[in-house]
């Protein structure tokens, strides 16, 4: 695991982004642990998630020209990691779409640097998928390309049938997907750390029980 690796899931439990307990997903699933990128939410949080997003993607080495955050979780931290990349000398260019089109002003949907070339998705989770399919119409509508995905977490669990969402999406577009920590991640640090034994215990059977 990296330093910025171990430093985000610190991070998040401090904040209590990422929590443990019993919650009820989206799917319907019980799982022991959830992560709620919302309650990253003063300046100085802003600031510490835009640079794990920014290590992610330079650790990835994925090649792209431009970062697109999807509204509306996705603009602050496409806003944050091009600032967060731009403190270590690279300096990118971003957008972010508008949910409603405007038709005043300078109009259109699409606002900061012009989607071109190979497009960066930034967003907290992919759950389904749907967010990360709009993206990419919305980058091929404009006659780019998208050149990856990079999200916070990876839960590496099955969707509806064997693979997860994560992995349907880097099929079905040929298209990576970075995370800045995956759950095995998680659960090797739980497992390192006094007082977190039940927790790790508890993860480990979800990730047991419906993991990929
Ligand atoms: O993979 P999916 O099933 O699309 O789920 C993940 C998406 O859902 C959430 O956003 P949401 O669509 O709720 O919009 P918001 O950013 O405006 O809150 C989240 O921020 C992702 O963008
Ligand atoms: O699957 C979900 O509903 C879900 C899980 C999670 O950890 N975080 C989140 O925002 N949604």
């Amino acid at each position: 695991m990296h330093d910025y690796q171990h430093d985000f899931i610190e991070f998040a439990i401090r904040r209590d982004v990422l929590r443990f307990g019993e919650f009820t997903l989206k799917s319907g699933r019980k799982s022991p642990y959830f992560f709620n990128a919302g309650l990253f939410n003063t300046g100085s949080d802003l600031l510490q998630l835009g640079r794990a997003y920014a290590s992610a993607l330079q650790n990835s080495g994925l090649n792209y020209d431009i970062l697109f955050g999807p509204a509306y979780k996705g603009i602050p931290l496409a806003a944050a990691t091009a600032m967060s990349l731009a403190e270590t000398g690279d300096d990118r260019p971003y957008a972010f779409n508008r949910k409603e089109k405007k038709d005043h002003g300078e109009g259109g949907n699409i606002v900061g640097a012009p989607l071109k070339g190979k497009v960066l998705i930034i967003d907290d989770v992919i759950t389904a998928g749907t967010a990360i399919r709009e993206s990419i119409d919305i980058i091929r509508a404009a006659g780019a390309e998208p050149a990856g995905v990079l999200i916070a977490l990876d839960r590496q669990e099955r969707g509806q049938g064997e693979l997860s969402a994560i992995q349907e999406v880097e099929a079905e577009f040929d298209l990576p997907v970075v995370s800045i920590i995956r759950l095995e991640q998680v659960i090797s640090y739980l497992s390192g750390q006094e007082g977190f034994a039940e927790n790790a215990r508890k993860v480990e059977d979800y990730r047991e029980r419906y993991g990929i």
